[in-house]
C-alpha cells in the first residue's frame, strides 16, 4: 500500500493533502497526532495518543482562498469579530500561510507556520508584521502558540484569538467549568453580565466574552475530561450557535451545534500594542486528562 492510501492516522510527520488542501500532519512517537492546513494556519484535527478526535470540523465546511474553515482552530488576527473596520475576525484565517518547519523532537512532533504582510493585507491593515503559529503534540497534549512581531516602523495594535472548536458528544450534556464570578459581555443580549454558577452549559445560542478570565478551564462530558489552559491571552470566548442560528449557517449541518463548543483563548478587551521590533506571544494548551 502506498503512503497516500494509508489511513491518515498512520502518516508520519510531513506534508499531506487533507480534503484536497495542502496540510502538515504531525505524529509524535507516542502516537499523538494533529493536522494543520496551510490555509489559515488552521489546525483541523487533534487526536491524543490512544484517544479520539478532540476537535469539531464541519462536514459542510468550505476550503480554499478567501474562505474560512468551520471548525478546528481558526487563527483570529488582527481583529476579533466585528470589533473594528476589518472583515469579521480579521484576515489571517482566510490566507495561505507557509510551512517553516515540521519536526519530531524527543516525544513531540511540531510544526511552525508563518504569515507575513503583503499587498493584500496592507490594503486592509497598513502594518508590516510576522505571525507564527507553532503547533506541538505529545501524548495527551496539544500546544498552540501564536507569536506576532511588529516588523514595521510604527506602533501597531491588534486583537487575536485561537478560536478552538472542541468536539462534544452532545453539547447539552457537556459542562465547561472554571468561570465562576467572572464578568462577561453577553453578545446575544449585547449586555454586560456576571457568571453566578461555576458551570456553563448549552441549551441554546451562547456567545460570551469573559474578560480577564482564569487561565485554566475544564470541559467535562461522560467519560471525558479536557483541560484548557491559556497564557498571555487575557480573555476567553465561549460560543455555540444553538439550533436556530446553526440552521442558518451554510457551512454547518443543522444539528452541528450539538457536536461542538468553542472555547477561545483571546485578547480582545485590551488590544496588544507593539512598538517596532517588539514581539507578543499567546498560547492555548489542551490536555486530554482521560
Ligand atoms: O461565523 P464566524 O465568522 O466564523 O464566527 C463565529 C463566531 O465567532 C465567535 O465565537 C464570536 O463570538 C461569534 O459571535 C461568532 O458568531
Amino acid at each position: 500500500m502506498s503512503e497516500l492510501q494509508q489511513p491518515r492516522a498512520l502518516y508520519p510527520t510531513g506534508l499531506i493533502e487533507f480534503d484536497g488542501q495542502p496540510a502538515v500532519h504531525l505524529r509524535a512517537p507516542g502516537g499523538a497526532q494533529a493536522t494543520v492546513l496551510l490555509h489559515g494556519g488552521h489546525v483541523v484535527s487533534w487526536i491524543p495518543a490512544g484517544g479520539e478526535e478532540q476537535l469539531y470540523l464541519s462536514p459542510a465546511t468550505a476550503y480554499g482562498e478567501g474562505s474560512a474553515v468551520r471548525g478546528g482552530v481558526p487563527v483570529i488576527f488582527p481583529q476579533f469579530n466585528n470589533r473594528g473596520p476589518l472583515p469579521k475576525h480579521g484576515f489571517a484565517r482566510n490566507r495561505g500561510w507557509t510551512l517553516q518547519q515540521a519536526t519530531v523532537r524527543g516525544e513531540h512532533a511540531f510544526a511552525v507556520l508563518r504569515l507575513v504582510d503583503d499587498e493584500a493585507s496592507r490594503a486592509l491593515w497598513p502594518h508590516p508584521f510576522e505571525l507564527e503559529l507553532t503547533v506541538s503534540v505529545d501524548a495527551g497534549r496539544l500546544e498552540m502558540e501564536m507569536a506576532v512581531v511588529n516588523t514595521g516602523d510604527t506602533v501597531m495594535s491588534f486583537q487575536a484569538a485561537l478560536h478552538t472548536y472542541l468536539a462534544t458528544a452532545d453539547v447539552r450534556r457537556a459542562q465547561l467549568e472554571g468561570l465562576l464570578d467572572q464578568n462577561y459581555h453577553d453578545a446575544v443580549l449585547d449586555q454586560p453580565r456576571q457568571q453566578w454558577i461555576d458551570v456553563v452549559s448549552i441549551t441554546q445560542e451562547l456567545d460570551r466574552i469573559y474578560w480577564n478570565a482564569p487561565p485554566a478551564l475544564t470541559l467535562r462530558e461522560a467519560g471525558r475530561r479536557l483541560s484548557i489552559r491559556s497564557s498571555q491571552f487575557e480573555d476567553v470566548v465561549v460560543w455555540n450557535p444553538g439550533p436556530e442560528k446553526c440552521a442558518q449557517l451554510k457551512d454547518m449541518p443543522a444539528d452541528g451545534w450539538l457536536g461542538m463548543l468553542c472555547v477561545e483563548a483571546a485578547q480582545i478587551g485590551v488590544p496588544v500594542v507593539l512598538a517596532p521590533g517588539q514581539e507578543w506571544t499567546g498560547m492555548q494548551t489542551l490536555i486530554a486528562e482521560n
